[in-house]
């Protein structure tokens, strides 16, 4: 028997939203400030009648030209042959002219445009998806399939937040002055550090942000971070540190001797006293209902930590991720130069805290320049040039700051300094030798920290605080000093 109808046949229609391409043209057609309002966003392509797209484009030239954009002024630019159902296409301009309701709904139309846009692209995709699965070429993985859907998806997401365009500043001022007023009353929008000296040093995290944290292997990367999404969450904000480097439990235990002061060998060997133990009882209490996540990765690229994050905030809402560290994930695009491929990486992180409307930390190992340059007589504090890609990742972090811990440096340098003799004249004027005075340096920094801020999009960087390192608990705090004046305190460490 024959099946008459495939159940292909009975898809609906695909929606559209011309009554919306309509009402803008017709916004656009009465003010050219309707035109202002979406041009950094909407582009011809977006719209979903072709015709419409034309005569937007058509009209947005003749208004970024400084010239009025009227059915009159516009009619020379038309096609004088075409024709919109019974209507010429000038008689149908009027009409939208005559039919527009509202200057001040052209946000909305734009967003309505854009947002259809998206539906058609995300069908699109799906299409795709279904028969690359379905009939997989042979150099193909479900990986590659995932990863590169992952990427359409995400240009998909960020095609509407493009603000590339030029915004008269009349019409911006007005949107970012109700913005700026709404987020200093809205503690949601911004994400505490879990030291006062580092929002003095930084501000608050932002949603948006990539932020850099730069420190040498070993200097206390992963336990700042720990101590950071642990405090984050206990203040609400959803967190989650992503480990590509030590395991889900590690990272707990290690998180867990911090916040309950327990010697972290003694977690580790498991050797804990009676108190230790409540202690220990008493944050696994508190942390059920912390919105605190550990997610363990293996070998990993941009897209795993992608297709992850989206993952999470579609499910359980995140606001603050931190990546564990920069140089273990798997730079993309293999055939570019290494500068190339590092940018690309913090491109992606960047436009991922975009779309995704969080804050990310991302953790960036020192190189060991700092060696070299030491020998030839420079101190040892970090500077942007150390990290792991180089200075240039500056352009794609918002704030970027170093977190500077002389005295493991001065521990590894010590035992390699050839032996050097006074006179004993020399010793009587209380001359040291180099090996000498970097002992009493060591002696004087133990314990000690510097956040030193390299780069904050909104502020002058500058300056350095001073906090403490507790390496029983692994955990940083207060140094309950005074902060310190712009780059003093770390002076000749
Ligand atoms: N499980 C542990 N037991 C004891 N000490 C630890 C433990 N984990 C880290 N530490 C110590 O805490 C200090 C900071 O280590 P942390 O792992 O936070 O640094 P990091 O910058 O993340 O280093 P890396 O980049 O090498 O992972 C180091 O001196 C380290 O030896």
């Amino acid at each position: 028997m024959n099946v008459p109808y495939s159940s292909q046949d009975f898809r609906p229609a695909l929606p559209d939203a011309i009554e919306a391409e309509q009402a803008l043209l017709g916004a656009i057609l009465i003010s050219a400030d309707a035109y202002w309002r979406v041009a950094g966003f909407l582009k011809p392509q977006h719209f979903h009648e072709q015709l419409h797209g034309q005569l937007y484009e058509t009209i947005g030239t003749l208004i970024a030209e400084g010239r009025a954009a009227t059915p009159i002024t516009v009619k020379p630019y038309l096609p004088a042959d075409r024709m919109v159902g019974e209507m010429t296409l000038f008689e149908y301009i009027v009409r939208l002219t005559s039919e527009a309701v509202t200057v001040s709904g052209a946000y909305d139309f734009a967003r309505a445009i854009i947002e259809m846009w998206a539906r058609h692209q995300l069908i699109g995709v799906a299409q795709d998806l279904d028969t690359l699965a379905r009939n997989m070429p042979i150099d193909m993985t479900p990986e590659k399939i995932i990863a590169s859907s992952a990427d359409q998806l995400t240009r998909i997401a960020q095609e509407g937040n493009e603000r590339a365009g030029a915004t008269k500043y009349g019409v911006l001022l007005p949107n970012a002055v109700s913005k700026a007023a709404q987020a200093s009353t809205d503690t949601a929008a911004r994400i505490p550090w879990f030291l006062p000296e580092i929002t003095e040093a930084l501000g608050d995290i932002r949603r948006g942000n990539l932020i850099g944290l730069m420190s040498d292997s070993g200097g206390g990367k992963t336990s700042f971070s720990l101590q950071q999404c642990r405090h984050a969450a206990s203040k609400g904000f959803r967190s989650a540190f992503f480990s590509i480097e030590i395991t889900e439990e590690e990272s707990a235990l290690q998180a867990a001797a911090q916040q309950s002061q327990i010697s972290l060998g003694r977690i580790d060997a498991y050797t804990l006293n009676s108190k230790e133990a409540a202690d220990l009882e008493t944050e696994m209490s508190k942390a059920v209902d912390l919105p605190f996540y550990i997610v363990g990765f293996g070998e990993c690229s941009l897209s795993d930590i992608r297709i992850k994050a989206e993952a999470m905030v579609k499910s359980q809402g995140l606001d603050l991720i931190v990546i564990d560290h920069a140089k273990m994930i798997t730079l993309p695009n293999p055939k570019d130069m290494f500068a190339e491929r590092i940018n690309a990486l913090y491109r992606g992180l960047k436009a991922l805290a975009k779309s995704l409307n969080i804050g990310i930390v991302i953790l960036i190992q020192r190189n060991d320049d700092w060696k070299q340059r030491w020998r030839a007589g420079s101190e040892l504090r970090p500077v942007m040039g150390d990290a792991y890609g180089g200075g240039s990742i500056k352009q794609s972090l918002d704030v970027w700051f170093s977190l500077y811990r002389p005295e493991p440096l001065y521990r590894e340098l010590i035992p390699t300094m050839p032996p050097e003799y006074l006179s004993k004249a020399q010793k009587e004027e209380g001359k040291k030798t180099r090996k000498e005075e970097m002992i009493q340096k060591l002696e004087q920094c133990r314990g000690r920290a510097w956040v030193i801020n390299h780069k904050r999009r909104r502020g002058e960087p500058g300056r350095s605080p001073e906090i403490a390192f507790d390496g029983e608990y692994t955990m940083f705090k207060s140094a309950g000093a005074e902060l310190p004046p712009a780059f003093e305190g770390f002076e000749g460490f």
